[in-house]
């Protein structure tokens, strides 16, 4: 997959002065690196964050994905250096229309499992490439990663991208998504500790 850097600048956040450099992928998406400091030299925090919009914009309490993406650049800030790929991959890849379909689904009992399996789809569409390749664009082999998800930890490390850590990233589980989360831990696998 071909990646085009297309522009770069100062994003100032509330988490601190952060630099974000947009990539244009053969996907026909911009994808979003927000990094802080020097990434070179010691493994720096990155994480690798799928869009979501209703979570990380429009403040839901469906998923978890919004308190995540907070506590990684919270973290990336507490460092002083770090970067969250941000890739463009609504609802594990189905886009959201998809996804608010499978949330109508869940609304009527399915798990979030089964609302991609009921509209035909797997439980999850991504794939790595794209990260991997922005890794390596950004010459990060060596990286601490952000995640409770085994399939991108695995991903990352058959590409050959060193995780030297995995450091959890727990954050934002309330009534609303409880249900949500307890099947991503016993359907999808993620490495989930909270109750
Ligand atoms: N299809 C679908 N997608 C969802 C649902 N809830 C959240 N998402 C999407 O799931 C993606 C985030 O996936 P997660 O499994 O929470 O996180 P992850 O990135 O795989 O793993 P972590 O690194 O541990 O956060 C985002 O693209 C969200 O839009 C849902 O019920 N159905």
């Amino acid at each position: 997959m071909a990646l085009e850097h297309i522009a770069e600048s100062v994003l100032p956040t509330q988490f601190g002065e952060f630099r974000i450099s947009v990539y244009n992928a053969a996907d026909g998406k911009e994808h979003v690196v927000l990094s802080m400091g020097d990434l070179k030299g010691e493994p720096p925090l990155i994480r690798i964050h799928s869009e979501c919009l209703t979570g990380d914009a429009l403040f839901s309490l469906r998923c978890d994905c919004g308190a995540q993406l907070e506590a990684a650049l919270e973290k990336i800030s507490d460092e002083g250096r770090g970067a969250v790929l941000y890739l463009r991959q609504e609802g594990r890849g189905i886009g959201l229309g998809n996804k608010i379909r499978a949330y109508a689904l869940q609304d009527r009992g399915a798990d979030t499992v089964e609302a991609n399996h009921q509209l035909g789809f797997p439980a999850d569409a991504r794939e790595y490439s794209l990260a991997i390749e922005l890794l390596k664009c950004l010459d990060l082999c060596h990286i601490k990663l952000m995640t409770n998800n085994p399939r991108k930890f695995d991903a990352l490390k058959a590409a050959g991208i060193e995780v030297v850590e995995r450091v959890a990233l727990e954050s934002g589980r309330n009534p609303h998504n409880a249900k949500y989360l307890d099947a991503k831990r016993a359907k999808l696998g993620h490495w989930l500790t909270l109750p």
